[in-house]
């Protein structure tokens, strides 16, 4: 790891695709602006368009252009950066192309050989790409080489399996980096210096004082045109294998011995092993599957999942999904996680609340509705923040009580400047550092939890339960928290908060 501005040739495959398009040259180009890329540095884009280089650079300022109004002379000198080359990535001999325009531009840029390989495609294309990669040389410079894989890796833990194996054969485990992009967000990589850097959290953040924790991701969009991906994948393997179980880590890993990716990767890991998996019974019991209804979203009408657009009328897909789980170890037994997304919910929000138990004694909250529970609200998004929920007195009123909350918004003042996901990621993968990037025994151990509860729904006879959309999910996801005598506490915004 290191921090000097770092040089290298990013080849992008996918070049052509919404990923590059919305997300990643937007990214590149903060970079640029800010300085943490300088002149040193050229993109070659792959897709099968039969691109020019210029068709491509206007593609790429027309991307830059949707996120902002910057000057033109930055922009254009930013884009003749860029390159592309037509190619189908399974045709072994169009890498021999790919690489004398890699080895030429090492020289024009001075880039030391130093290659970032960006694997924006689909997932039948993550190992054979690598693997053309290494036969046809281009693996062989004098600097360094780092694949970025994009998601879902694999669909199970055979599968994923079987990936990885490939992509070992071409490329080491340290190089290779893994997106999950919430592990990008601000205020999930805050989550550890919220914990770590604050005495007070951290010396009750345990089964003493904490209750309950609550992990809600909630979706207002429906399955848009992505139902050929989505039919297959659910709500389970599209956001609870991945982004659910990523920010439940970073709440409940332990402290690090520091900084070094490998030892919060550590820590995380040690997480998964402490997971209680689920026999089929208890997965009956503990997981509750979704699917959106029609229903009413801002006014206007919504059609139900089965009537979406390439959606088979008799699916059994799960847009929603909420879990409880357990981390079997010293600092968390008994305290429930509870985990919830879905597609077409009543907001868009992903937050994180962190319940207290109550005092000892009731002095002030027997008879007294107003009294809540301290909790800690971490906002992911859309606004980035922490709140605190405390109880206090009104001014004069003995012995009332009145709920109060002490908020902190990341990005109300200087919104523009939160960097995107994507743009914190590509920046860590170029300058080596890998802690927001999946390690694969976290993959694994993530698979085979999941595998267990989707092995349940194959074979046991599991409810679908149906939700209408524009709700935060079915019935049944509420009564999962009621038996424990908890209730979802609904996302809150805490821009809102600020300005009450
Ligand atoms: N889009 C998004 O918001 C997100 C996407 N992802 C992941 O990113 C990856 C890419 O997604 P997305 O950008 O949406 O996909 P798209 O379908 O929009 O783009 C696919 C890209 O692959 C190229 N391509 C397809 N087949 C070949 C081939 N045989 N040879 C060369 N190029 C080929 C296409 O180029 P051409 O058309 O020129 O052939 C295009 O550039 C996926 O893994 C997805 O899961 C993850 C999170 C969010
Ligand atoms: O990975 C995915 O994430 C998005 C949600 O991401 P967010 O940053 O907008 O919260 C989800 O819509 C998509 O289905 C999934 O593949």
């Amino acid at each position: 790891m290191d921090n000097h501005i770092p040089e290298a040739c990013i080849v992008l495959f996918g070049a052509t695709g919404d990923l590059a398009h919305r997300k990643l040259y937007p990214a590149l180009f903060q970079l640029y602006q800010k300085e943490k890329l300088n002149e040193k540095f050229a993109v070659i884009g792959v897709g099968r368009k039969d691109f020019s280089h210029e068709k491509f650079r206007e593609d790429v300022i027309a991307s830059v252009a949707k996120t902002g109004d910057f000057p033109s002379e930055k922009v254009d000198t930013f884009a003749s950066h860029f390159y592309f080359i037509p190619m189908d990535v399974t045709n072994e001999k169009s890498y021999h192309q790919l690489k004398e325009l890699a080895d030429e531009l090492d020289s024009t840029y001075s880039l030391n050989g130093n290659r970032m390989y960006y694997l924006a495609m689909a997932p039948q294309f993550f190992g054979t790409i690598p693997t053309f990669l290494k036969s046809e040389g281009l693996t062989e410079t004098s600097g360094w080489q780092r694949l970025v894989i994009e998601k879902p890796f694999g669909h199970d833990l055979a599968s994923a399996t079987e990936l990885n194996e490939q992509l070992q054969r071409s490329f080491p485990e340290e190089s290779i980096y893994r997106i999950d992009h919430y592990l990008g967000k601000e205020m999930v990589q805050n989550i550890q210096v919220i914990r770590f850097g604050n005495a007070i959290f951290e010396s009750i953040w345990n089964n003493k004082y904490i209750s309950s924790v609550q992990i809600t991701s909630s979706e207002t969009l429906g399955v848009e045109d992505r139902a050929s991906y989505y039919e297959k994948s659910g709500a389970i393997l599209d956001m609870l294998q991945n982004h659910m179980l990523q920010m439940a880590m970073m709440v409940a890993m332990e402290p690090p011995g520091g900084l070094d990716p490998k030892l919060i990767r550590d820590e995380k890991v040690k997480v998964l092993r402490a997971l209680r998996f689920y026999n089929e019974d208890e997965v009956a019991k503990n997981i509750i599957r979704g699917q959106y209804k029609e229903g009413s979203m801002n006014g206007k009408t919504v059609p139900a999942y089965v009537d979406e657009e390439n959606v088979d009328p008799a699916s059994k897909t799960d847009t929603f999904v909420a879990a409880r789980i357990f981390i079997d170890n010293f600092r968390w037994a008994g305290v429930p996680f509870y985990l919830r997304t879905g597609k077409r919910m009543a907001t868009k929000a992903t937050e994180i609340v962190v319940q207290f138990k109550n005092g000892p004694m009731a002095l002030y909250h027997e008879h007294n509705d107003h009294y809540q529970p301290n909790l800690l609200r971490i906002h992911i998004q859309p606004d980035e923040g922490l709140s605190l929920s405390l109880n206090a007195k009104p001014q004069g009123d003995f012995p009332a009580l009145l709920p109060i909350n002490m908020n902190y918004c990341n990005n109300c003042q200087n919104e523009l400047n939160t960097p995107e996901a994507y743009e914190k990621l590509m920046h860590d993968c170029l300058q080596g550092n890998s802690t927001y990037f999946t390690r694969w025994d976290e993959v694994a151990l993530s698979w085979e939890f999941i595998d267990g509860i989707t092995n349940a729904w194959k074979n046991k006879d599991i409810p679908l339960f149906k939700y209408s959309s524009g709700t935060m999910g079915p019935l049944e996801a509420e009564e999962l928290l009621n038996e424990d005598g908890y209730t979802w506490w609904p996302p809150t915004n805490v821009r809102n908060e600020i300005n009450q």
